[in-house]
């Protein structure tokens, strides 16, 4: 038994990952997207490789598969809202002629998510005014999103000045309720701080977006031991489909159910596809899916 106001998908980072564009080149959009009905699910969201919406839609039409959204990176802090706002208008209307639900926001400044320091313990933090220029220009965001029907939704993530809860909680504090939405992020926020379900608990009634990523623990340990680099520490496995690591979706998935969650739940697992085969892993996900979380969850 599903949910029918969730919809599943399964993100390209499996197959091509945009901070490494070498790795999994040579797989095609139309190979991802065959790959994506093979293992049965709804839709994807657009990666960096992905065409124009005219070119997209057909090949998504001929699959009966939707787009969730895309990934942004602002800079709010170091370029403004004016720049950033420019840029932030044609992604959204790039994402409404897909029809995609969610516009994903991260602020990048200062970010080392694509450097080779240490994400364990190098990450940035902001300074108050720092903040502040953040709570504003995302609040307008939001706004900006609304104007193309799509959600604003913040994305935590390991390396940026918005990693820890406690972060995420100054974030969603200051920020306006109907234009700044979450993105829940299982595995950046376990990695972060070992713990995936307060964030969820707490934040339930911001979340719009899911992203379900899966850590395997030894690896986790091993790339901290390490000091690896974010990209480093997902080269090396740190990261996986769920069903394949340690944390325990049926509880996660469970809460979704009883808070109403509506929207998409996006498995989401950058490894690098020489090593393991795209879609051995999204046939992974979907058996724990079918087996673990639809069997024994209860709606
Ligand atoms: O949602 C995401 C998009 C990626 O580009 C990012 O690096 C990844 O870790 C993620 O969670
Ligand atoms: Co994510």
């Amino acid at each position: 038994m599903s949910n029918q106001d969730i919809l599943w998908g399964i993100a390209p980072i499996g197959w091509r990952n945009d901070d490494i564009p070498e790795i999994g080149a040579e797989n095609t959009l139309q190979h991802l997207l065959s790959d994506i009905v093979v293992a049965g699910f709804q839709g994807t969201e657009v990666g960096g490789f992905f065409p124009e919406a005219k070119v997209l839609n057909k090949e998504l039409s001929l699959r009966n598969l939707k787009i969730a959204g895309q990934w942004f990176s602002s800079f709010l802090i170091r370029d403004g809202l004016e720049e950033v706002a420019k840029e932030f208008h044609k992604h959204c209307a790039n994402l409404q002629q897909v029809n995609a639900a969610v516009a994903v926001v991260s602020e990048q400044t200062y970010s080392i998510q694509g450097t080779k320091k240490n994400v364990f313990a190098e990450k940035p933090y902001f300074t108050d005014e720092e903040w502040n220029t953040l709570y504003q220009g995302l609040n307008e965001l939001g706004k900006i999103a609304k104007q193309y029907d799509l959600h604003l939704v913040f994305h935590h993530h390991m390396g940026t000045g918005v990693q820890t809860l406690e972060e995420i909680d100054r974030l969603l504090e200051s920020t306006d309720p109907n234009h700044v939405h979450l993105l829940y992020d299982t595995g950046h926020i376990y990695v972060s701080d070992n713990d995936y379900m307060t964030l969820l608990k707490k934040h339930m009634n911001r979340i719009k977006h899911v992203h379900f990523k899966d850590v395997r623990q030894n690896k986790l340990e091993e790339c901290k031991a390490a000091g690896n680099s974010f990209l480093d520490s997902f080269l090396n496995g740190m990261f996986t489909v769920p069903g394949d690591g340690c944390i325990d979706f049926t509880e996660v998935y469970q809460t979704l159910l009883d808070q109403n969650y509506k929207g998409w739940i996006v498995i989401e697992a950058e490894q690098d596809p020489a090593k393991a085969h795209p879609l051995e892993y999204a046939l992974i996900a979907r058996k724990y899916i079918d087996q673990k979380l639809f069997q024994k969850v209860t709606v």
